[in-house]
């Protein structure tokens, strides 16, 4: 028996929600497939292939125009597969690449060429071995043009990765929120301590992404769109959107890609709020050239 696993719905609803022209699902990722670009040694968990047809058939099916597809920890720092997709998208993607800190200027020049457009900094100890704070720093220094981090923690780590978080020389985007507790509501203590971080500097974006990792309640997920519409209400410029298809880890509950979609509109409530969400603001960070 294989010890794959598929962490993703077979066949994900419609959603009633019709995403506006150009929008962009700004989370997600590819899987191999395997027999092309094979997963990383250290990875934690071992998927299913998970490749570009599928994901383009997906972003299609739920009224998508265009991907971000965020590198898996399960491909480790080689982004073959992830830019294999880029190629493969005629020009509907860009990515966010996972790099050795030790990459030179020439290669990740070469990301840049292939449509990488930031570079994710994991600090998930179940999904990476070491998050080296220094290494990364220095890496964030010599970022192309126009590039950003993206970066995935835990609530519970982000005081201490405050220092850190000051000192990123570039646009800072926050996968998941941080994965704050929603069942604390919009002013509990992880939503107070995320604001606190997004009242430090203007140029930290966030993905109110992920209800089905966060919220215990479970579809339709009510506790999260409590919690986070007052976010994407007080700070409309600087989040973006995903579904995190497909799902790395979820395999125990695989969420219903359609009613994720049908959270848009329970989080960003008016046509402006879902332009900018959607279009406007993924088109900053990844379409600006
Ligand atoms: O897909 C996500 O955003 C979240 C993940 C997986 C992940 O980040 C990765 O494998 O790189 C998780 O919480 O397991």
């Amino acid at each position: 028996m294989s010890d794959r696993i598929t962490s993703w719905h077979s066949s994900p609803s419609k959603p009633a929600f019709t995403p506006p022209p150009g929008a962009v699902d700004a989370h997600c990722h590819v899987f191999g497939p395997e027999a092309d670009f094979p997963f990383s040694p250290k990875a934690k968990y071992h998927p299913e292939d998970a490749g570009p047809d599928k994901l383009f058939a997906l972003r299609d099916h739920l009224g998508f125009s265009r991907n971000v597809i965020v590198q898996a920890s399960c491909h480790g720092t080689d982004n073959a597969a992830t830019l294999n997709a880029i190629a493969k998208s005629e020009g509907k993607a860009r990515g966010v690449a996972v790099v050795d800190p030790d990459i030179s200027d020439a290669e990740l020049q070469a990301l840049h060429d292939g449509g990488m457009r930031g570079v994710r900094f994991n600090f998930l100890k179940r999904l990476v071995d070491n998050a080296p704070k220094d290494k990364f720093l220095d890496v964030a220094g010599r970022l192309p043009k126009g590039w950003h981090v993206v970066i995935y923690f835990e609530a519970d780590i982000l005081e201490e990765l405050r220092p850190f978080l000051d000192a990123i020389p570039v646009p800072v985007v926050v996968d998941h929120m941080g994965r704050p507790d929603v069942t604390q509501g919009p002013d509990g203590a992880d939503i107070k301590a995320f604001r606190k971080l997004l009242e430090s500097r203007d140029d930290i974006w966030f993905k109110p992404t992920c209800p089905d990792r966060l919220d215990p309640s479970g579809d339709p997920w009510n506790q999260f769109a409590e919690a986070i519409a007052p976010l994407v209400a007080d700070y409309p410029d600087r989040c973006i959107w995903g579904t995190d298809w497909p799902h790395p880890n979820q395999q125990d509950v695989l969420p219903d890609d359609g009613h994720l979609v049908d959270m848009i509109p329970r989080i960003a409530p008016t046509a402006e709020l879902q332009q900018k969400l959607l279009v406007t603001n993924p088109d900053r960070l990844y379409w600006a050239d």
